[in-house]
């Protein structure tokens, strides 16, 4: 039987970055809860997260045989903080004031989760974002652009102009790591 590969994700990049490799999956929703557990290190949060969401979308495709969900998750880190999605424009402007100048790390977490196997990887990187100043900062946050992106930015965007140095994954940062997610999908004969 044929694998059928199942994105559990809602958002709209991690469909265009799969697409983009020439795999072919359907899309599940899942909706789970992002909140870091006391003391758990960014890395295994990420980790964690991710794996929930490919569990759940596993659960909610119940009896589809030979089904292969794959759940993600991106964070960006400073200083041991996770920056998550902003709740507000405050909220937002404050985490580009904290990245303003300085380096941080982005990471992103696949999992692949099927019925009886599962297998994850994570790409991490590291960004530098030139120093901004409030004008910046404000007009970036009227943009809209900082709302539903990990860390209040998107590079893939107007905040593409931030970043002085990237080392490590353009794609992670983005949400799905294309290499770590390739190499998982042929372990398990689907890509
Ligand atoms: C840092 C960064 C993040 N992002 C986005 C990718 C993710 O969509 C989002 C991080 O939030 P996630 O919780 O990883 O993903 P999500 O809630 O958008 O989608 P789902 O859980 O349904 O899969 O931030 C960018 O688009 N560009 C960037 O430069």
């Amino acid at each position: 039987m044929t694998i059928r590969l199942f994105l559990a994700s809602q958002s709209p990049r991690r469909r265009e970055l799969l697409g983009q490799i020439g795999v072919g999956f359907e899309v599940v929703d899942v909706d789970v809860p992002e909140r870091r557990e006391p003391g758990e290190s960014p890395q295994d949060y990420v980790s964690r997260v991710a794996r929930e969401k490919a569990g759940a979308g596993l659960l909610q495709l119940g009896a589809v045989p030979d089904a292969l969900v794959l759940g993600a998750d991106t964070e960006v880190v400073l200083d041991d903080e996770v920056f998550g999605k902003p709740a507000d424009a405050a909220d937002a402007a404050a985490m580009l004031r904290r990245l303003s100048g300085r380096a941080h790390r982005v990471v992103s977490t696949v999992w692949l989760v099927s019925a009886g196997r599962e297998e994850h990887a994570t790409s991490l990187s590291t960004v530098e974002f030139m120093p901004l100043d409030e004008a910046a900062i404000a007009a970036y946050v009227a943009s809209g652009e900082a709302f539903g992106r990990a860390g209040a930015y998107a590079i893939q965007g107007r905040a593409g102009r931030f970043v002085r140095h990237l080392e490590g994954s353009y794609s992670g940062v983005m949400g799905l790591p294309l290499y770590e997610t390739g190499e998982l999908l042929r372990r398990f004969g689907a890509g």
